[in-house]
């Protein structure tokens, strides 16, 4: 064994997840986080060397050179992986907040040509620097709340330029910042002006897709497939071109009005199926049937304020994996905290402390096709680690609308750390 380069130890409790990374965690297996009474983790050249009780992991790799960090009192988790946002756009939507408590309903806002459509005007008017100046803003403050790991999506351009320019700027930044991204390509979500929703869909299939898959820029390809926007049809269309261009699937899918979506994405075997506030009884069985995780999106429901929200207890008895993201975005969730969403979790969705924590670690690292690498503390895994200032569990969702984050460490660096 060689010695550590960075030794984190004394940890009151750490959860370190282990035993779900060949498959995600389902039903009672979501509440197995893998806890260890004063724990500690090695990490050498970024990656996990040893996990274990303080005495076994200090025998084994405390060397001269090693480094270390005392977590005495508090709670070690692995980083949360945040599996679906929206981050890079440019410009802010608060202007429609009037209109939300006046309870003009979102698809109006964005049939109004507001909304998503509105953020595509920004977005294009911004310079490059000026979107990735935002962005990185917004990667900071999600670091800051313990996130090491996202995926991004594409999908406030709607033309090829943008759309690919979209991508080429998450893989900058993927570069640039310590966050670790993953880039979903979405042209279509939105129809904008000048065409019907059959028209660009054949522009998303026959000029956007293979652009984007030529050039090797996106991972994931996700629909927004709701009523009003990409009907079941085009989604299917759309999603099926992707996957013989090699591309993962994901879907937003039966978020606003129940209409098949989840069955949809049973049927094509994406990946995740994300939103799933009006799942059928019919979608959960087959989305649990076909391994489909179901991406939960808790702070979406609040910033809606319709008091709707998943029905994550029956997708848990059904078997589905859940997954927890922020859904960051500049309408329906200007936040970048993984904490708020996991108090929202467990308050709305009513899922335990554990299965929040499964839901925002191994089970999101699943969503996004990094299970091998993130989402647990286990040896070879990346030494993406959170230190949270909280003596137990319960207490992170409990004591919300702070930061519970005292130190992020990203594959084995320091790379924040809350002021003294
Ligand atoms: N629902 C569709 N897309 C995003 C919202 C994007 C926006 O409002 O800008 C979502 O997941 O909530
Ligand atoms: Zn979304």
């Amino acid at each position: 064994m060689h010695y550590a380069d960075l030794l984190i130890h004394s940890a009151r409790m750490m959860a370190t997840l282990k035993g779900h990374s060949d498959s995600p965690a389902v039903g009672e297996k979501m509440s197995e986080i893998g806890l260890i009474e004063n724990g500690a983790v090695a990490i050498r050249e970024g990656k996990i060397i040893a996990v274990g009780t303080t005495e076994e992991v200090r025998k084994a790799c405390l060397g001269p050179e090693t480094k270390e960090i005392s977590a005495e009192g508090k709670v070690v988790t692995p980083g949360f992986v945040d599996p679906h946002t929206h981050v890079l756009y440019g410009g802010s939507r608060e202007n429609e907040l009037s209109l939300k408590l006046k309870g003009v309903p979102y698809l109006d806002i964005l049939k109004q040509g507001g909304g998503i459509l509105s953020t595509v005007r920004s977005t294009k008017q911004a310079s490059d620097e000026e979107i990735k100046t935002q962005t990185n803003r917004r990667l900071r403050t999600m670091l800051s709340f313990g996130t090491t790991t996202a995926e991004v999506k594409s999908g406030y351009g709607l033309t090829v330029e943008e759309e690919l320019r979209a991508l080429r700027l998450i893989h900058e930044l993927d570069k640039e910042q310590a966050v670790d991204l993953v880039p979903t390509f979405m042209g279509a979500h939105a129809v904008p002006a000048g065409y019907s929703e059959e028209e660009f869909t054949d522009y998303v299939i026959d000029e956007m897709l293979p652009k984007a898959a030529a050039e090797g820029l996106a991972e994931f390809c996700d629909v927004f497939c709701e009523p009003g926007v990409f009907s079941l049809e085009s989604s299917e269309r759309i999603l099926v071109k992707a996957q013989q261009l090699n591309l993962k699937l994901k879907m937003h899918a039966d978020e606003l009005e129940s209409a098949g979506g989840a069955e949809l994405a049973a049927k094509l075997g994406v990946v995740s199926a994300d939103h799933l506030l009006k799942v059928s009884e019919a979608g959960i069985a087959a989305l649990a049937q076909k391994g489909v995780i179901a991406a939960l999106l808790p702070a979406t429901s609040f910033n809606l304020a319709k008091n709707s929200y998943a029905p994550a207890r029956e997708m848990v008895r059904a078997g589905v994996p859940i997954a927890l993201a922020t859904d960051s975005n500049p309408g329906s969730s200007p936040t970048e905290s993984m904490p708020l969403v996991l108090t929202i979790a467990c308050l709305y969705l009513r899922l335990t402390p554990e299965e929040a924590l499964a839901g925002a670690t191994i089970n999101a690292a699943h969503a996004i096709g990094r299970a091998d690498q993130v989402g647990s503390l286990e040896v070879g895994k990346k030494g993406d680690v959170l230190i949270l200032d909280i003596p137990n569990l319960n207490y992170l969702p409990y004591h919300f609308g702070n930061n519970p984050v005292e130190k992020v460490i990203k594959g084995g660096k320091l790379v924040w750390e809350a002021q003294a």
